[in-house]
């Protein structure tokens, strides 16, 4: 029952997602139990989001793999009750290694948060 996208989680994410153009995608918007600081999203469940749009894009091209290591960078705070767009791409990988990039955008376009991962096919 994963926590961030199982929809039978009671305390789960429910994210969903979808692969088009090489692009992994998935949309949420932070509520008050998100929060860290007042009225910013906590950077554990932003770095859950990050993880989850990357292992998704080799999910949903039937691989399953498990992250290896992930960098956050944290740019700027993530405000709650905005919608967040959370996408992924592949930058590079050779063999079982694939890797990844991960950014969230702001409805202005902007981007607060982006991260870099390897994931090994298991
Ligand atoms: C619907 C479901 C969708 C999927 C949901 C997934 C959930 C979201 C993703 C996650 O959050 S997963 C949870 C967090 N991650 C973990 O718990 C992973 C813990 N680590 C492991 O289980 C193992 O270390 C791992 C499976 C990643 C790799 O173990 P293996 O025994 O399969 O591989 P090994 O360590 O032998 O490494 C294989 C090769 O990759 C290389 N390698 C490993 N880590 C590397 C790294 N970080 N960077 C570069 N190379 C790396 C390693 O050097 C080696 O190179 P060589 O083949 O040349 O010897």
């Amino acid at each position: 029952m994963c926590f961030a996208c199982s929809p039978r989680n009671p305390i789960g994410l429910h994210l969903q997602f979808s692969l088009e153009d090489g692009v992994c995608r998935t949309t949420f918007t932070a509520g008050e139990v998100h929060q860290g600081w007042n009225g910013c999203m906590h950077g554990g469940l932003i770095a859950t989001l990050l993880d989850e749009v990357m292992a998704q894009w080799l999910w949903l091209q039937g691989i399953a793999g498990m992250t290896a290591e992930m960098t956050t960078r944290f740019s700027r705070p993530v405000p709650v009750g905005v919608p967040l767009e959370v996408t992924a791409r592949q930058t590079g990988g050779r063999g079982r290694l694939f890797e990844l990039a991960a950014e969230i955008a702001l409805p202005d376009g902007q981007v607060p948060v982006h991260a870099r991962a390897k994931f090994l096919k298991v």
